[in-house]
């Protein structure tokens, strides 16, 4: 008979503990993972007031205490009736009233022993700042929507305007975080955002330190990654009211930004009731006027053009009216009114040469006017012709873009289900969810990577990260 090893049965028993151990770690592990993935997620709400109109946005990420990426995603969107909260001015409770539809759809999609917690933002843009300019009225605005939305379960954290510095960076965020461009430190992409009353250039370009152009910097810090990033708003820019500026010059009553055959009875009040415009008003007008469409894309083309002001630059160069832009760099994303206008004309495949694009847009332009277009409001019907000759105008005159890096800007609504917009990018940055530093802990384990390591467990770290 073979003599019992001595020691056989303790390191028997050290293993089976061991086993245990590990095993009930991995439980551990698996519970903790169950959790983070499943169990409690986190949210957040975002009130987008723009200028036409104002949505919210529900976003939702898992709970965990470490601050990561690539991870908060939109789960809901609730566009508000009516227009935008700066056209309440004579009304400013009406403004407050119009946000209660989708307040409670909030309260039904944020599963309710997580209202109190959930932060309420409501950023307001262009209109809210051309509404400034009578600062009483914007006041009352921003009092009747602050009492609506502190009514709400939720942690309501204020309504203000943001800067165009701020708008045009937040969506630049929002397009990175979503492409997972921060965390991996990949070369950027450049936003574009054209709403109704402004629009937003913002890009990463070696050839800017901000030293020429102060204004126009902000500087980041993400990931281990330091971004000096250029951004411009452009007040009054926005399509809406480049329309009211090409409408309100000589000669433009008979317009070839609008179909042949549409002809329309306006209001010359309503047309110059924006500061935007009141400069060019005429001394005496008519109470109203027929807005008549001869649709002539390259005629359009020269109206639009005489919005901008090419003559002055103090810089070693300008995009339009004075304003700094270093050279144009990388890929672009161009969403909100880019993308809707580009859509409905199908002219969102910029594989094919700008040139193509163009004659496609001046064949729209030369059609009659059509009123049957099911599911589409007359009144964008009417614009996107102007709409799209001003899109098309704006990216190569105003910022340069050529036949080359026209290709470079891709025309996009959503990335991976979240809405490119300033709004993710704003409670991101709010909500301190982008660490500075890079996390020094992978947070998953990956294809490739042992799952044990030298230090401890990449699940346990994980785990206890989480815990
Ligand atoms: N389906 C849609 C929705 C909005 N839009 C336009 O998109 C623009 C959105 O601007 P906004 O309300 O965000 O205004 P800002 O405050 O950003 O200047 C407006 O010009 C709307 O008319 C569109 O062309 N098609
Ligand atoms: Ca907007």
């Amino acid at each position: 008979m073979k003599e019992r090893n001595p020691w056989h049965t303790p390191l028997t028993i050290f293993i089976a503990v061991l086993g245990k151990v590990r095993f009930s770690f991995l439980c551990l592990n698996e519970i903790n993972l169950f959790f983070v993935l499943f169990c409690c997620p986190q949210y957040g709400i975002v009130l987008d007031a723009g200028s036409s109109h104002t949505a919210m946005y529900i976003y939702e990420w898992p709970a965990e205490k470490d601050n990561n990426t690539g991870r908060v995603e939109q789960t809901h969107s609730c566009k508000v009736k009516g227009p935008g909260i700066s056209s309440y001015a004579s009304d400013p409770k009406k403004a407050g009233q119009s946000l209660q539809v989708c307040m409670k759809e909030a309260e039904r999609f944020v599963p309710s022993e997580r209202h109190e917690e959930t932060p309420l933002y409501l950023g307001a843009t262009a209109g809210m700042r051309l509404l400034k300019y009578n600062s009483t009225a914007s006041d009352q605005v921003f009092q009747a929507v602050s009492e609506s939305l502190q009514k709400s379960p939720f942690s309501f954290q204020g309504a203000r305007i943001l800067s165009g510095q701020e708008e045009g960076a937040f969506g630049w965020v929002t397009v990175n975080y979503l492409d997972d461009r921060l965390k991996q430190g990949l070369e950027t992409t450049g936003a574009l955002d054209l709403g109704g009353a402004s629009t937003q250039i913002s890009f990463v370009s070696d050839a800017f330190d901000g030293s020429e152009s102060p204004n126009n910097s902000v500087n980041f810090r993400l990931y281990g990654n330091d971004y000096n990033l250029y951004t411009h708003s452009f007040l009054c820019y926005g399509k809406d009211q480049v329309l009211r500026m090409a409408l309100s010059g000589p000669g433009s009553i008979s317009d070839p930004c609008f179909h042949n055959g549409y002809s329309e009875s306006k209001n010359y009040m309503t047309l110059y009731n924006s500061p935007c415009v009141s400069k060019r008003k005429p001394v005496s007008s008519p109470a109203d006027f027929t807005h008549v469409g001869k649709g002539n894309f390259y005629q359009c083309q020269e109206l639009v053009k005489s919005v901008f002001d090419f003559t002055q630059c103090k810089y070693t160069q300008c995009s339009f009216n004075g304003v700094y832009q270093p050279t144009l760099q990388g890929p672009f994303g161009a969403f909100s009114a880019y993308y809707f206008v580009m859509n409905f004309l199908n002219l969102t495949d910029t594989s094919v040469p700008l040139q193509s694009v163009k004659e496609a847009l001046a064949r729209y332009c030369s059609t009659p006017w059509e009123t049957q277009h099911p599911g589409i409001k007359l009144k964008y019907l009417a614009e996107y012709c102007f709409s799209g000759t001003y899109i098309l105008t704006l990216l190569t005159e105003g910022y340069n873009f050529t036949s080359e890096t026209f290709s470079k800007i891709r025309f996009i609504k959503q990335i991976k289900g979240s809405d490119a917009g300033w709004t993710l990018g704003y409670m991101l940055n709010l909500t301190n969810m982008i660490p500075a530093e890079a996390p020094d802990t992978p947070l998953l384990p990956h294809a490739g990577y042992p799952v044990w390591v030298e230090k401890g467990v990449t699940f346990n770290n994980l785990a206890l990260w989480l815990l």
